[in-house]
Parts: C-alpha cells; structure tokens; sequence
C-alpha cells in the first residue's frame, strides 16, 4: 500500500521533461519534500553509473546548481545526500547559485565534465515551488526519462528509508565564472572590436530576483558596459519586485521602464533560472515572443542561407513572411521548447529552434536553450549596429490585434476531451457550414489552425501541453477581426458541455 502511495507522490512531481512540485507548505500542501529530492539524486546517480562507459561506471560525478528560491540550499544538501549514497566512487558537486544552461555546460566543459548535472529550480513559479532539471553531456534529460528516474526513486524510498551513506564524497565547486569567461569570448570574437567591445554602451540588466545577475556583473561589465541601471540582481527567492519571466508583461513593463528611465541603450530580462531571456532596445521597443525570432532568425539566416527555422506553435503569420522574406523556410511546429528543439536536430541546416516563450537554442551552441547566450547573439548584434535592432528585423510586421483564450474543462471530462474539442474544431472548419474567409492551414502539427478574415488573420485551437485546458490564440490585421473570430469559435465550443467558458 505504502508502495504505491508514494509511487503516485513520485509520479505526480513530473511536469513533462523537468520534476516540479511545492516544496514550502505554505498556500499548499508540500508535494516535493527533501527526502523525495534525495531519492531522485540518487535515482539519478545509479542511472549515471549503470549507462556509464569505462571507468565512469563506478567513478560518477554529479554537479548540482539551483536558483534563488527560498528552499533551494536545503534541497541541493538533500541532493549531494542522495548522490553520495549511490556507492564510494560517486562524487557531488555543489555549484550554488547558477543557472540552467550552465549546469548543462559542466557536463562538456574541459576541466569540469561531470558525468550529470542536476539544477534546482521552477522557473518562473511561485516562491513555494521548487523542481529539478537532468543533464548529461548529450543533453538535457526527457520526459520518458524523467518517469524511469522517478520509478527507480519511488523504489528507493520504499527499501531505504534514510540516506545509508554510501561512501561517496561531497564538495563544492566553482563552474560559473569559467561559463561566464565563455559568454565574454562569445561577445570578444563576434563584436571583434578588442578586448573591451562593450564600451560606450549603456546596458540596462534585469535579472528578477533570479539567478541571472551574474550576467551584468561577470559579463557585460568586464567588456566595458555601463550595467549602472540595472535592476534585480540580487538573488532573493521570494520574487519580491516581479514574476521572473520576459513572457509576463509586467515583468517587460519594469524593463522597458528601466531602458527609457536610464537612457540606456538597452535592455536584458531573464527568467528565474535563465534558459530564457528577452530584450528591450533604446527606444524601449520590446524584443520578445515574435520579434525575438524574427531578430534570432536576421542573424542566423545571414549565417546560413536558406536554413529552416522551428518555432512553435503560436508564431504569426507575419513572423512567416519575415523569414521567408529572408530567405529561409519557417516550419512551425508544436508548443512545448524540448519539441521545438528536437524537430530542428533531425533537420539538416536548421541554425536555430525557437519558441514565442523565449526558450531559443542554437546548433552552433549544443542545441541548449540559453537565455544568456541569446542575450549574447543580441548583444554582439547591438554592438556591431550602434544600437539599432530595429534595422535587425526590418519588414516585420506585429499584428494589429491578438489574444490568448485559456478554457478549462473539468475534472469529469472524458480522457482525450482535449483531443475531442480540436478533432471537432477540425470538422467545423473543413465542413460546409464554415464560417466565409476561413480556410485551414496547409500543415498543423499541434491543434487545428485557420487562416481567417480572408487572410487578415489567423485562430489556433489547441490542447494546453501541461494542463486539461483547450488553448486558443488569434491575431487580426484588422480592427474587430479578434473580436469577430472569437465570437465564432466561442460559439462553437458552446457545443462541449465540459469547457467552463
Ligand atoms: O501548452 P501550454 O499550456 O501553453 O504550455 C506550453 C509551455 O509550457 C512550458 O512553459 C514550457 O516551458 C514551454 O516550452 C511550453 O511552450
């Protein structure tokens, strides 16, 4: 009974490739204690030495990094517990304070190497959360992964019930000034402007309160930026000033705030744990969701000619002609940045995979979504223009009107009402009661999409990746059309008694 009482505890921790759960019971219940945090570690570790070559079978090393939240020292202790106590030859590193990608970058990084790595972080959630990211040198962990090392954890809490000590041995080290010596060469050589290419500009860094204020101190300022008006970079795990993410517009309101108050010439926002980043220019024009990827795909098709660009599901119409513009191809694929990535890694001269959330990887970077690195590609950008991004993305075109619908179903609802509600979206649209101007999209790989309003804008119906929720995004180039649209599909989602409309 116990058994299979904690199996469903492990198993709920699991959000897609990452473990997320509350780890400070103060709204809610705690789902990820410190005792599942070590059971996991170890989890890992024995996984580590079990697929390990050579002499790494016995001899495992493990750095484990974590963000700003309140409960990440106890949690990475917990950790280093759980990794020690695989056998004698397993080694734990703690890396403090660090961020996502790096903690992917110890595993290749000559004089570091780590067999794995384990960050502590929730992104961009609520303080009371915590969670845990894998990597090994190929990469970060999946989900198919993530569920074998949260079985084989389940298995260890119910053998064992404390750490038995298992030989192994405990230290700390230092990864992140070599990570942030990296970014620095990145900016050195693609400026290529001497040793300090940065001088002269104004760069404004907001790091919320996250693990990202390394970037403005051990990156940009050693290059010769001016970091004077940057904001939040003191890591403190409650998030006091606002949510850590460049996807939520008050967090892109106090940036751009912080750009016009400084007159900086521009301006840099992280996530909590830095795998995503955004960036405001001079003249506080917000680089996020759309214009991001089209500034990421500017630089990377005047790189590689021709070269396809993933993004996901929600991108614009306007993003498409913008590449195509460009001169490359634009598939758009599904939500969800381990997706986005691992599409472009089977497609030959694909640079770039990229999603409206921010999570952009390169091909030229190990196919890491790295907040910080993007921020470098922008930065070397900026540097070699004078500051003029806009001249970056020339052509492209916002939208006149766009939103985002989220509509719950509950509990009750069949299993694959999701699926249910797109499948008859799909009819309604292909059927001959179709509303004038629609017209499906040549190729959907996630929900049904249809140009709409004659061509004037566009409506996606989709299944939320994480949650029993039915996502639909519309845009318009037409005043009213988002209006129009969503009254027409509201309309025809009144049919599914489960939706809470
Ligand atoms: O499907 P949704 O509910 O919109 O969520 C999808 C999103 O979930 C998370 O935020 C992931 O980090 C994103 O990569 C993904 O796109």
């Amino acid at each position: 009974m116990r058994g299979a009482a904690c199996f469903m505890s492990y198993k709920r921790v699991q959000n897609g490739s990452d473990v997320r759960g509350v780890a400070l019971g103060k709204q809610e219940a705690v789902t990820l204690t410190p005792k599942m945090v070590r059971n996991i570690a170890k989890a890992f570790t024995l996984r580590l030495q079990r697929g390990g070559k050579g002499n790494k079978a016995s001899n495992v090393s493990v750095g484990i990094g974590r963000d700003s939240r309140v409960t990440g020292e106890e949690l990475c202790e917990e950790a280093m517990k759980g990794i020690v106590d695989a056998g004698p030859g397993c080694k734990a590193y703690d890396l403090g304070l660090a961020t996502t990608p790096a903690m992917f970058m110890s595993t290749i990084t000559p004089g570091f190497e780590y067999s794995g790595s384990i960050m502590l972080t929730a992104s961009h959630l609520p303080y009371d959360r915590n969670g845990m990211k894998f990597f090994t040198p190929e990469g970060g962990l999946g989900k198919a992964d993530i569920a074998e090392i949260l079985e084989m954890a389940e298995g260890i809490d119910g053998s064992v019930d404390e750490a038995s000590g298992g030989g192994g041995h405990k230290s700390a080290a230092s990864f992140m000034p070599t990570y942030a010596g990296f970014l620095r060469d990145q900016i050195v050589s693609g400026v290529g402007a001497g040793e300090m290419p940065l001088k002269g500009l104004k760069i404004v860094v907001d790091a919320g309160n996250g693990a990202g204020g390394f970037f403005a101190r051990d990156v940009l300022e050693p290059l010769g930026a001016d970091i004077a008006g940057s904001q939040f970079l003191e890591p403190d795990g409650m998030f006091p000033n606002h949510v850590p993410n460049p996807e939520n517009e008050e967090a892109m309101r106090s940036i751009q705030e912080a750009v016009a108050s400084t007159g900086a010439d521009l301006g840099v926002i992280f996530d909590t744990d830095v795998d995503r980043s955004a960036i405001v220019d001079s003249k506080g024009v917000a680089f996020n969701k759309n214009r991001l990827i089209a500034a990421m795909a500017a630089i990377s098709l005047r790189d590689k000619p021709g070269a396809t660009v993933v993004t996901d599901s929600v991108t614009s119409d306007a993003l498409t002609a913008f590449i195509e513009s460009r001169g490359g191809k634009h598939l758009r694929f599904k939500r969800g940045y381990k997706n986005v990535i691992e599409k472009g890694k089977q497609i030959e001269n694909c640079p770039l995979m990229i999603e409206t959330s921010g999570h952009g990887a390169m091909a030229e970077n190990h196919y890491l979504d790295d907040g910080a690195y993007m921020a470098v590609k922008m930065i070397i950008e900026a540097a070699r223009r004078n500051g003029d991004l806009a001249g970056l993305v020339e052509g492209f075109e916002e939208p006149l009107e766009a939103t985002e619908m989220r509509v719950k179903y509950s509990e009750s609802a069949p299993d694959g009402y999701g699926t249910l509600v797109v499948e008859g979206f799909q009819k309604f649209c292909e059927g001959d009661s179709a509303p004038e101007g629609w017209a499906s999209a040549d190729s959907n790989f996630e929900g049904w999409r249809v140009s709409v309003l004659n061509g004037e804008g566009w409506v996606l119906i989709r299944q939320s990746l994480h949650d029993p929720l039915i996502v639909i995004n519309a845009e318009s180039n037409m005043e009213g059309g988002v209006e129009q649209t969503m009254a027409i599909v509201t309309e025809f989602l009144k049919d599914y008694e489960f939706l809470t409309l």
